[in-house]
């Protein structure tokens, strides 16, 4: 075979092993959780772009929730607003709300929205404030076992997903910025990950893909050797008290997605182009899977 017939049949093999998952997601729901070095670099960011265009394109519904914890700690800096984390949570005062608010919504879902809709009129920006899509409820952090009062960060009380499948139906990729009101209408900052795992099991969604900057969960960190591929929602509850703080709240979401009844939650490295796709298309999976049982 020549080398140029030869390069096409590698090509024809590649699209051939997407054939199976394609059969399978088609017309399904996947939460993806855009966060860690996929949104800070810019090849990276092209490159989740064009995974969730292709994906719409072959009739899966992507609906993003993004994160943007190292902007705001950012734009904190240089409006100098003080700033701390307490188990794996922004401290929010009021002014940092402001903050919060303002880079999220403003700044990071905007700017994915732009890269999406370079490829056509897809990506529609919403927060959770949106037609009520999430209220919130004020939440505390766990440090060393004691519950501590971290301001105005909240969890998920509630959602409403009308705005998001009204998107969806109209073929839409909704891109969703993680801030939200309580019944009294006072503006919460919920965590990114928390808040894509109750959207994804409001939304029954066939998957919750969570990016990151690391290969997936291991079960002894920083150990290379012992990434886990695949656990059970009971053996990561039992893992949990565990893990250190950065992990938490996303491995909290994953067990949150799967115990509200999404059949699997990836966490994927967000270093690696293409990694959603790769999560989808390929018979290998990428990172770290939680599955029911
Ligand atoms: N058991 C673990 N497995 C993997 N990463 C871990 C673990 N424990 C702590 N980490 C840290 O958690 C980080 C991911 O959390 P975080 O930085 O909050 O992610 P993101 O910005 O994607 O939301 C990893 O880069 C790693 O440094
Ligand atoms: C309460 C809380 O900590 N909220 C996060 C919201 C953004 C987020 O979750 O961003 P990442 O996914 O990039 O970490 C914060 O203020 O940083």
């Amino acid at each position: 075979m020549s080398p140029d017939l030869d390069l096409a049949q590698h090509k024809a093999a590649t699209l051939i092993e997407a054939l199976p998952w394609l059969a399978r997601f088609h017309g399904s729901t996947v939460v993806v959780k855009y966060g860690g070095n996929a949104m800070i670099d810019a090849k990276l960011q092209r490159a989740f772009a064009e995974d969730l265009v292709f994906l719409r394109y072959v009739g899966i519904k992507p609906v993003v929730v993004h994160g943007g914890g190292p902007q705001i700690s950012s734009m904190l800096d240089r409006l100098g607003v003080d700033s701390e984390f307490r188990g794996g949570l922004r401290v929010t005062t009021p002014e940092a709300m402001d903050v919060v608010a303002m880079v999220l919504v403003g700044q990071v879902g905007r700017e994915l929205v732009g890269l999406v809709n370079q490829h056509g009129p897809f990506a529609v920006g919403l927060s959770g404030e949106d037609a009520r899509l999430f209220t919130a409820v004020r939440r505390t952090a766990t440090v060393d076992g004691e519950s501590v009062d971290v301001g105005q960060v909240g969890d998920v009380a509630q959602v409403d997903t009308s705005a998001v499948t009204d998107l969806i139906e109209a073929g839409r990729i909704p891109v969703i910025s993680t801030v939200a009101p309580d019944a009294d209408g006072v503006l919460h900052n919920l965590n990114a990950d928390t808040a894509a795992a109750a959207l994804a099991a409001a939304l029954s969604a066939r998957k919750l893909v969570v990016l990151t900057d690391v290969a997936g969960l291991y079960a002894d960190w920083p150990d290379p050797d012992t990434l886990i591929s695949q656990l059970t929602a009971a053996e990561l509850a039992e893992l949990l008290p565990r893990l250190s703080a950065g992990m938490v709240p996303k491995m909290e979401a994953c067990l949150r997605a799967v115990r509200g009844g999404v059949p699997a939650a990836h966490v994927v490295d967000g270093r690696v182009p293409h990694s959603l796709l790769l999560e989808v298309f390929t018979s290998e999976g990428l990172g770290t899977m939680v599955i029911p049982a």
